[in-house]
């Protein structure tokens, strides 16, 4: 399977990109060149009746492949120099996710493909006007003043802008400093930092290098609070309650929005609890990844988020958190689904495991099998299990009913695309109780 982009990670200074900078070709543009001497007066009049670009203008720009892309102008910031048109332009590239976009300098725009300008201002009215109430509100609790029921266009509209564009570039997080991919809705002091620097155990953050070396001099954490509820080899997972430990769910809320772009950003992380993974050595627990999960869910969501930091990002632990959110629905009796809207990773990845997980009980059973069967087998609700089976052509609707037809043949097709089934959880090693019985 191709790769879907990522921003890039650096460990020990060396830069490890996720999409390689290709070479030039033929989709290559002459640049829009700065260099007013070798500019033909009717280029410089062109130039100068466009620029600055205004928010919303849609151009061709050279990405780090190498190629030029369409985007669209999200927000502009003036450069320190002394010429009026210099500014550096934030730009979503509309063929790809929200998490590519990015400052451009001048450079990498092609003036000569700039379209007709978009009124910003229609546009977003009548997007905010198309917003049901569900979906304000879950804005609204993305934002740092929670609790406004009823946001009007005009507070919509100012919160929209406020968070199109990343507050924070980088953060440092053990030995890791990664690139971050959305906004997230961290304290305003914060607001004026680039980069923040976490401590690796009880995810507290600091603007400042020294501050954070100070503060790993004092935290006698050398995990996640919590309890371990599951070791195997060098993985354990423990087991956060939000309400014993606020602040480090809530930390860990700050941290996960700035990977996730649709979720909503609870600040009442008592009603959660948090699993979280880590990979662990001699100098103690290393946070890989977690998912968060609702003590009660009433929609039988037996997932709320789910993250792999991006260094430990495709390597199978994001599949081992989705088998691992199952094989808790399963202790507790229950069939689960993670809740929605899954982004464009969690689909590929929740895909990817349902597929391998029903593809491996229909090739070694004997005989029929209905979906609610294999919904008890798995605790994958009904539903996803359909709408897997359909996708795999291995559904039939006769007399009223939906008949699984695995042909042989055909599933052994399907499982050699299918790929890697991630790292198993060894089920032996997950000591735990579900939440209603620990009260
Ligand atoms: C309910 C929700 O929370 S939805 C939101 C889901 N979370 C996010 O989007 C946050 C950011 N993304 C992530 O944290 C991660 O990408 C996750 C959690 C979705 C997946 O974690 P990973 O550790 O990378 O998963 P894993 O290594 O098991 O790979 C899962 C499969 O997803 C697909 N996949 C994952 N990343 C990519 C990618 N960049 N490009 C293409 N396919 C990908 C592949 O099919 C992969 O299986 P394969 O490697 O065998 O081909």
């Amino acid at each position: 399977m191709g790769s879907i982009d990522t921003p890039t990670i650096t460990e020990n200074g060396s830069t490890q990109s996720y999409a390689a900078a290709a070479p030039a070709d033929d989709n290559q543009r002459p640049l829009a060149s700065s260099n007013g001497a070798q500019e033909s007066e009717a280029t410089k009049k062109r130039r100068s009746g466009i620029l600055p670009l205004e928010v919303g203008t849609r151009v061709m720009c050279r990405w780090r492949d190498g190629k030029y892309h369409p985007v669209k102008v999200i927000e502009r910031r003036k450069l320190q120099s002394a010429e009026p048109s210099d500014y550096e332009y934030y730009v979503h590239y509309t063929e790809f996710n929200r998490r590519l976009d990015e400052w451009v300098k001048l450079e990498q725009l092609d003036l000569d493909s700039v379209e007709t300008v978009v009124d910003e201002k229609v546009e977003d009215k009548v997007a905010s006007l198309k917003m049901t109430r569900h979906q304000k509100r879950k804005i609204d609790e993305t934002h740092v003043e929670v609790g406004h029921e009823e946001l009007d266009a005009a507070s919509l509209r100012e919160h929209e802008e406020f968070t199109k564009v990343k507050n924070i570039a980088t953060i440092e997080l053990g030995r890791y400093e990664i690139e971050t991919w959305y906004f997230s809705p961290f304290p305003p002091e914060y607001n004026d930092s680039l980069k923040l620097y976490f401590c690796e155990f009880c995810l507290n953050f600091m603007k400042r290098k020294e501050q954070l070396q100070r503060h790993m001099r004092k935290c006698d954490l050398k995990h996640p609070p919590g309890d371990e509820i599951y070791r195997s080899g060098t993985l354990s997972m423990f087991e956060v309650d939000g309400k014993k430990n606020k602040v480090y769910g809530q930390n860990l809320c700050y941290l996960a929005k700035l990977f996730l772009d649709h979720k909503t950003l609870y600040y009442d992380v008592d009603l959660f609890l948090f699993y979280v993974l880590c990979e662990c050595d001699d100098r103690g627990c290393h946070m890989v990844g977690y998912f968060s999960k609702e003590k009660h869910s009433e929609e039988s969501y037996n997932l709320a988020c789910i993250l792999t930091l991006p260094p430990y990002q495709r390597k199978g632990y994001g599949k081992f958190l989705i088998a691992f959110s199952y094989e808790l629905s399963k202790k507790e009796g229950k069939v689960g689904t993670p809740e929605r809207p899954l982004s464009d990773l969690g689909l590929l990845s929740y895909r990817g495991y349902w597929t391998r997980v029903l593809l491996d009980i229909l090739k070694k059973h004997k005989g029929n099998i209905s979906i609610k069967e294999l919904s008890d087998m798995t605790a994958i609700k009904a539903e996803d299990i359909l709408t897997t089976l359909q996708s795999l052509e291995l559904i039939q609707y006769r007399k009223g009913q939906h008949v699984i037809c695995a042909d042989p043949k055909v599933l052994d097709r399907h499982l050699k695309a299918a790929g890697r089934g991630g790292l198993e959880v060894d089920v032996s090693k997950l000591i735990w109780t579900p939440y209603k019985e620990q009260s």
